[in-house]
């Protein structure tokens, strides 16, 4: 890695752009409470169809230990990684926190991908949001809730890095055209044995359309 940083956003400092350039990413702590945190982590825990990830990697179909849940509105299914998704239907729970999150963005959004990260020895490496099915121009929404993790952007061309702190109830949201010059990645560590559900809210192209 060529230079990194460590942003800690500020709460009255929360609209700071955390990108130098060719992207738009802010940081919001505490978007929900520690308690509707714990409250929707053990909802979403106990009543979704969890499944480990599959990804495709030099033509072998290979699983994941984080566990990954696809929602999404009717025709919303989803291809990443080689693999084509099912989405399952919204929950209420679901619903409340999209709204509040197109609140924020003053955008929509008709699907999310939930992760479960166990521990630290969890993560997700380097990609961008740009499959094709999504509206390039649509924000992704990122909630996050229980463990703190940490999260690095890593741009395509210069390979400089900067990375950030998730916490319990943070948002993260990523403005076009960041998926295009960044990369990104959830960082595994040794020292986590708390478990993490983030949430990425999208804006994806019906597949009739
Ligand atoms: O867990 C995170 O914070 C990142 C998840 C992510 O990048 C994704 O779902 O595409
Ligand atoms: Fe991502």
């Amino acid at each position: 890695m060529k230079q990194s940083s460590l942003f800690r956003a500020d709460p009255m400092e929360s609209r700071q752009n955390l990108l130098p350039k060719d992207g738009v990413a802010h940081y919001y702590p505490e978007f929900i409470s520690h308690h509707s945190s714990a409250k929707l982590m053990t909802q979403l825990v106990e009543s979704l169809p969890w499944e480990e990830d599959r990804l495709l990697m030099f033509g072998k179909v290979v699983t994941t230990r984080r566990k990954v849940v696809w929602i999404g509105d009717p025709k919303c299914d989803y291809t990443y990684s080689g693999i084509k998704r099912q989405s399952q239907k919204w929950t209420a729970e679901l619903l409340l926190v999209k709204g509040q999150l197109e609140d924020l963005t003053k955008s929509k959004f008709n699907s999310c991908l939930l992760n479960l990260y166990h521990d630290g020895l969890d993560g997700m490496g380097w990609h961008s949001d740009d499959e094709k099915e999504l509206d390039a121009k649509s924000p992704i929404a990122s909630l996050s809730l229980g463990a703190t993790r940490k999260f690095a952007f890593r741009h395509k061309k210069d390979k400089t890095t900067h990375s950030l702190l998730l916490e319990n109830g943070s948002a993260l949201i990523m403005h076009s055209p960041t998926q295009e010059h960044w990369h990104h990645a959830l960082l595994k560590t040794k020292k986590i044995d708390e478990p993490r559900i983030n949430l990425t809210f999208r804006n994806i192209t019906p597949n009739d359309q």
